[in-house]
């Protein structure tokens, strides 16, 4: 501990995703060669291609969800074969239309965020129920908890789906395309919100999106690394932000009213 009484994160500049010479192939059809690139421990970094160019299999390839041919992925330094700390990383996939009779609530989707691998029958109690409440309230979304998820509006289904990602509270938000068919103006407070939580609650971010205007605009015009038709900006907010760890602000029950009050101010 520092004499400020702040306990200094020796991980602050860990590389927490690793990505070295990592090829993939479906079949016979290759889509990933040789792709090589590292997030820091809260960069933010925006994953930019054309359509087809393997932006969500690159994601899956980190989440583990498919097996490079070639290379090899780290998460917070471990191969993937020995990573067991999945609750440190939350993952958005991309969004699919909903059939609005999908059958689970808004509650129930939340919850399932806790049953990463290896907990799925894992008993719901009082502690697991009051971390389903901090991340709805964080996403304000807590009179939307009885609904069926397939009744929301997009931007409202987008809130559900990252309080799920969020109620473990990771360091690392992985996600495609989060704003997929929402409207402008939500697709601008998600950023906000998004931009909030990079800046004031020391999270990673590694993202894919098409809205080269936020990219560019929070990251950077041009890209600070490239692997075939993959673009990488990066923000490092290592370069603006003490490398200090503060618990409190990992807190996802302040992170509502700190947005609020960010926004006042
Ligand atoms: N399960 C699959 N089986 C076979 N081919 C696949 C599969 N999933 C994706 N592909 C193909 O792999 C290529 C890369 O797909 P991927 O979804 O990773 O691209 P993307 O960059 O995320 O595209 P988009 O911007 O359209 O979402 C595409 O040509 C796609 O058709």
């Amino acid at each position: 501990m520092n004499p400020t009484g702040a306990v200094a994160a020796a991980s602050c500049h860990e590389e927490v995703v690793s990505v070295d010479g990592v090829s993939f192939s479906y079949q016979q059809k290759n889509v990933l060669t040789e792709v090589s690139f590292g997030v820091k421990e809260r960069d933010f970094v925006g994953l930019i291609g054309s359509n087809g160019a393997g932006k969500s299999t690159l994601l899956k390839l980190i989440v583990g969800l498919l097996k490079p041919t070639k290379g090899e992925v780290r998460l917070f330094g471990k191969p993937l074969s020995r990573f067991k700390e999945w609750d440190r990383i939350g993952y958005v996939p991309q969004k699919n239309a909903l059939n609005p009779l999908f059958p689970a609530t808004v509650h129930e989707v939340v919850m399932s965020g806790l049953y990463g691998r290896g907990m799925l029958f894992k008993r719901i109690g009082k502690q697991e129920l009051a971390k389903g409440q901090d991340a709805m309230r964080a996403m304000d979304i807590e009179d939307l908890a009885g609904k069926r998820i397939g009744q929301l509006s997009g931007g409202q289904q987008q809130r559900v789906f990252l309080a799920r990602a969020l109620i473990n509270n990771p360091s690392l938000l992985i996600l495609d395309e989060p704003t997929v068919g929402i409207d402008a103006e939500t697709q601008e407070s998600f950023f906000h919100m998004l931009r909030h939580m990079h800046q004031h609650h020391n999270m990673t971010f590694l993202m894919v999106s098409h809205d080269m205007e936020m990219i560019r605009g929070y990251l950077g015009q041009e890209p600070a690394s490239k692997a075939g038709k993959l673009n990488f900006y990066v923000r490092h907010s290592h370069e603006t932000q003490d490398c200090v760890e503060d618990n409190l602000a990992h807190s996802l029950s302040g992170l509502r009213q700190r947005m609020e009050s960010g926004k006042r101010g």
